[in-house]
């Protein structure tokens, strides 16, 4: 049988990590996204279980980016597909031509699931902040209540050496009150990563480190999920990764 085309096949295992985990209990009030980069994906189940979202990066350029989406400005980056795709691991598969269950005089057409989901990311994100990981305080000057939940991928771009990483896993721990979650996820061995056809330099992080740097920063791992890299993007010279890692890890106090 042939299949079917999926727009988003390419999907990558995080998108599906993230509504796995928020929809399976992490939930709060505030929840706050550690090196955005220009994306909104990681919202899309976490803003059914947190009410308040901060999206934050080091670069200006991708807060523009987050900022224009925000604001639905031209040239916003193009989420349906993927929206979509998340409201139909949801279950929700409803395409927009369904109409109420209202008197005649009331038939009004409905907004696709999907469109309300963008809007619910929209009215969940609160801030969009400037933030450097290897700060002590990465949200300086912005100080925020401490958060229920952290969600962060950006450990090995943002950290030069080991004690770079262990020290930003211990500046995190103090965005996130007494029993909040760290939603950490990244990958496996990776020396560089390709933007825009420029070379960057990555930690390589393996899992034993990760454990033990969690472990001295004081969270206690709750879930570690492992992905090794996909065998048909071996020959795609973007990133030298081995594999992913997806974890959740409790502020241990
Ligand atoms: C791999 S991208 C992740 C983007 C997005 N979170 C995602 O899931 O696709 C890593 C992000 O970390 C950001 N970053 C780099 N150095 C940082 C730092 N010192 N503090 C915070 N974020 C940083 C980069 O600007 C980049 O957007």
């Amino acid at each position: 049988m042939k299949r079917k085309h999926n727009p988003v096949a390419r999907i990558s295992p995080i998108k599906i990590f993230c509504h796995q985990i928020f929809l399976s209990g992490l939930e709060g009030k505030l929840l706050i996204d550690i090196g955005s980069g220009p994306t909104i994906y990681q919202f899309f189940s976490a803003c059914e279980s947190f009410q308040e979202i901060i999206a934050t990066d080091y670069t200006d350029k991708n807060l523009q980016e987050l900022e224009k989406w925000l604001k639905k400005m031209p040239g916003a980056f193009d989420w349906p597909p993927v929206v979509k795709y998340v409201c139909e691991l949801e279950g929700n598969r409803q395409e927009g031509c369904c109409f109420m269950t209202q008197p005649a005089s009331l038939f009004l057409p409905s907004r696709p699931e999907w469109a309300e989901k963008e809007e619910r990311v929209r009215r969940a994100i609160r801030q969009v902040l400037k933030c450097d990981v290897l700060k002590e305080r990465p949200l300086e000057p912005v100080v925020l209540p401490a958060s229920a939940g952290l969600i962060s991928l950006c450990l090995e771009a943002a950290c030069p050496t080991p004690q770079a990483c262990r020290d930003a896993l211990r500046h995190l721990r103090t965005l996130l009150r007494p029993g909040g979650h760290l939603v950490l996820s990244g990958s496996f061995k990776t020396t560089f990563f390709m933007v825009g056809g420029k070379r960057f330099p990555a930690l390589p992080l393996n899992e034993k480190f990760l454990r033990e740097a969690l472990q001295e920063a004081g969270f206690i791992i709750k879930k570690l999920e492992k992905v090794a890299r996909a065998a048909e993007t071996h020959l795609d010279n973007h990133s030298d990764y081995t594999g992913l890692f997806f974890l959740v890890a409790q502020r241990g106090d």
